[in-house]
């Protein structure tokens, strides 16, 4: 006889708003992400996706609703607290050190994540624990072989560093915030790639791209935002084919 094991969701979202003054700006969402799910959250400008990773990452408290990260309500805990727990997070504008090299950007995270300081004064001189994670988590990102400074990176190059950095802390969850935001059409698909092996990390992800086809080529659910509200949550397949989603969204920007 077979015995089922039950795994609950790497993230789940229950009833979760967020409301300024009198608008309500996140509504009523519910979501569950699977274990190694990744996920894409879509939605015309406004519709309320950075103000649900905000919720998500503790950025902004939540009006009403939960959060549960691997099946711990982590809704009233801090962004540091919610980072220990698992849960990583890019945002749309760079959070890169753009003067320090590609390397010391990652070692900083990594060097964080094995207990030592943020203080680059206190760096080894020599090849030591935080470097050689750091020089992983570059293989990864295929930028294993660049010695500039972050600044000197393409866009494309920037937005995969700063998956390095999120890596080098070892997060179970990872938001990403319009990853191909100024990236150069050229360098979409290597990016694209990037993403794609955090699935094969084991990493849960969710997205937020206004890049469709990146999109609903990467994941294998689409939640899609309008005014503040979850309006479906399902495969790409059957929300392309939406009526709801077609008219509500897809219709305006096709
Ligand atoms: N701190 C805030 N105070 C008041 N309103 C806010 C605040 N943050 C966001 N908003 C409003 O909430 C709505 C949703 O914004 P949000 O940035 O979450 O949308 P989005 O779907 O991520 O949009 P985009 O695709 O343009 O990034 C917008 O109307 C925005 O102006």
């Amino acid at each position: 006889m077979t015995q089922e094991t039950t795994v609950g969701p790497a993230l789940e979202v229950v009833d979760l708003s967020w409301q300024v003054g009198g608008a309500r700006i996140v509504r009523d969402v519910s979501l569950a992400v699977a274990p190694g799910e990744m996920v894409g959250v879509i939605g015309p400008n406004g519709a309320g996706k950075t103000s649900l990773f905000n919720l998500i990452s503790g950025i902004n408290p939540a009006s009403s609703g939960r959060v549960l990260l691997l099946g711990r309500d982590v809704t009233h805990r801090s962004v540091a607290s919610r980072a220990r727990d698992g849960l990583g997070r890019t945002f749309q504008t760079s959070s890169l050190f753009p003067r320090l090299s590609v390397l010391e950007n990652v070692r900083l995270a990594a060097q964080q994540r094995l207990g030592g300081t943020l203080s680059i004064l206190q760096f080894p001189r020599s090849a030591d624990d935080a470097t050689r994670l750091a020089r992983e988590m570059l293989d990864v990102v295929q930028l294993g072989s660049r010695r500039t400074a972050a600044g000197d990176l393409s866009h494309g190059d920037k937005r995969k560093l700063e998956i390095a950095v999120l890596l080098a802390q070892d997060p179970s969850v990872i938001l990403l915030d319009e990853p191909m935001a100024g990236v150069a059409h050229a360098d979409v698909p290597g990016l694209t790639e990037v993403i794609r092996d955090l699935n094969s990390l084991g990493k849960t992800v969710m997205i937020v791209e206004h890049h469709l086809e990146v999109v609903l080529g990467l994941v294998s659910r689409v939640a899609v935002m309008h005014h503040g509200e979850l309006l479906a949550f399902d495969e790409p397949g059957a929300i392309m084919a939406n009526p709801t989603v077609q008219s509500a969204y897809l219709g305006d920007i096709a």
